[in-house]
């Protein structure tokens, strides 16, 4: 049978998706379903993990019925994943010892801070390029080891596994057969040697983490394993890229040429500049990471992490209950012509670049009697436009290159009130592409490329088509007006939590 198509499955932070890609790098089909938040504790997170893979393969068989497309059509399976949510999971029974932790879990920021007084910062920047935070891996699997009764000495017995969210489905997906992490995934637990390429013997010992619990590091773009036949009736499909969701938005942009950058807006909002083969460490406060390993070598990127973006929209949604939908915020937003001096700083579980501060939490400043819910609405879209600037001045001074034009993709950029105005305050030209789906496409192209379905970067660069191209057009002296008035506000948002 022709294989005509590639299945990417994207595990984002809020819900579980798969789409179907044609050869063209079109979508056609998608299946999506959202998953259970845990708030144990006031900046706690947490997911079933066995949730997460009932509602990924779920929605994977699910996109292959509603499309009509029958498994032995995929040519190769692609996976993308939120990064640094930490599993880990007993390999004998395959049963998960704990909840997953999210990447936003806080609950490690003590951990951090012991680290930070042992003197290891500089140790651990210089060699996974990452700062000391909970947001990364290693603190959590440390936590479950410390925390879970029975969990150290199974770790130790070499009984139990870990694996971000890539390696907990490419091992279900195949039955307990594999237990793989691709280097985009690795460069992201704060146990992975970003130079040296290696898992990191002294940080592993800092931590108490057994080394026969991580899995083994593979390209981005390789044959892992095939599916279990049960798994897709009867069809051993290949599983043959994986990447975390940020760095596979930078490759389903094309950014392949040291000095491109994208910004993704989802859950929170991540932008990611290509530096080639060179490890560009930062001075601004971002993060130097693994784009990829492609083509017998890999390539490194610069990374400003925004923890609340998207988020922030579903608050307003789900918590203060102000919107039906996210896309009403627009509608609301624009019925205001300013945000009557309101700022939203959505720091609900601390702020990540370029401040790195895990005891910020989320402030309202500016109000007045005359305060309303559109400019509540307006203040957090466009605090998503302002964490943005921080992170792409600080992106522009460490690289040295000022961006002419920046590519954005993810749920939120459908809203054009926020694309216009991130135009505004960035006085940079914003380019939304046709497919905004770029975290899934990137991870079809990691496995297409694998398996022969696409032959080069060059022919993937030529399928980029942008939808719309949105213009600056504040005058600057408002322009940095606002801008001032949204540093004054994060300096009220820092240091806060006490605990
Ligand atoms: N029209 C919109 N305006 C603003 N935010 C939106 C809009 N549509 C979706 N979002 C936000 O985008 C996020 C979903 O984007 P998505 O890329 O699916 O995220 P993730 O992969 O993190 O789950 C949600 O947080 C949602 O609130
Ligand atoms: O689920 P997303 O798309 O918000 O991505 C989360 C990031 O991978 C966290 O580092």
């Amino acid at each position: 049978m022709d294989k005509k198509f590639i299945l990417s499955l994207d595990q984002g932070t809020t819900s579980s998706r798969a789409i179907i890609f044609d050869h063209d790098g079109k979508i056609v089909a998608t299946s999506q379903k959202e998953f259970t938040q845990i708030y144990p504790k006031a900046g706690w997170v947490e997911h079933d993990a066995m949730e997460i893979w009932g509602t990924q393969s779920g929605v994977a068989r699910e996109v292959l019925e509603t499309a009509g497309i029958k498994p032995q059509e995929i040519a190769a399976i692609g996976i993308t994943n939120q990064r640094e949510t930490t599993v880990v999971w007993d390999k004998n029974t395959g049963k998960p010892v704990y909840n997953a932790i999210v990447w936003q879990c806080r609950r490690t920021a003590n951990i951090c801070d012991d680290l930070k007084a042992r003197g290891l910062e500089e140790y651990i920047r210089d060699n996974t390029g990452l700062v000391v935070d909970a947001y990364f891996s290693g603190t959590k699997v440390k936590w479950i080891l410390d925390n879970v009764e029975g969990a150290r000495e199974k770790a130790e017995n070499g009984d139990l596994i870990f694996g971000n969210i890539d390696t907990w489905l490419i091992w279900n997906l195949t039955r307990g057969k594999v237990h793989v992490t691709d280097y985009s995934n690795a460069s992201r637990t704060m146990l992975y040697n970003i130079k040296e390429l290696k898992w990191d013997e002294k940080i592993l010992a800092e931590l108490g983490i057994p080394a026969s619990m991580l899995p083994e590091v593979k390209p981005s773009s390789e044959v892992y394993g095939h599916t279990d036949v049960e798994t897709f009736g009867g069809a051993e499909i290949p599983i043959a890229g994986a990447a975390g969701d940020q760095q596979a938005a930078l490759f389903g942009q094309a950014c392949f040429s040291p000095g491109m950058a994208k910004n993704t807006y989802g859950t929170g909002c991540f932008m990611l500049m290509n530096t080639g083969e060179k490890f560009v460490p930062s001075n601004n406060g971002l993060l130097t990471t693994l784009a990829w390993g492609v083509d017998g070598k890999v390539e490194y990127a610069l990374e400003g992490s925004i923890f609340v973006a998207g988020a922030s929209v579903q608050w307003l949604r789900d918590e203060l209950k102000i919107i039906r939908d996210a896309q009403d915020s627009e509608y609301l937003a624009t019925k205001v012509k300013d945000s009557n001096g309101v700022y939203v700083v959505p720091a609900f579980v601390g702020l990540g670049a370029p401040y790195w501060d895990m005891y910020a939490r989320g402030t309202i400043v500016g109000l007045t009697r005359g305060a309303k819910a559109e400019h509540l609405v307006r203040a957090t879209l466009e605090s998503i436009a302002y964490q943005t600037r921080d992170v792409l001045e600080a992106m522009q001074e460490d690289s040295g290159i000022t961006l002419q034009a920046l590519k954005v993709d993810g749920g939120a950029v459908a809203n054009n009130f926020l694309m216009q105005f991130q135009s505004d305050i960035l006085g940079v030209q914003v380019d939304r592409p046709e497919v905004t789906e770029t975290t899934a496409l990137g991870a079809a192209y990691l496995a297409g490329l694998a398996v022969g379905f696409w032959k080069s970067r060059d022919e993937i660069s030529n399928k980029w088509i942008v939808d719309r191209s949105f213009n600056a057009s504040m005058e600057e002296e408002g322009k940095e007006k606002l801008y001032s008035g949204w540093k004054r506000a994060v300096e009220r948002s820092r240091d806060w939590e006490q605990e």
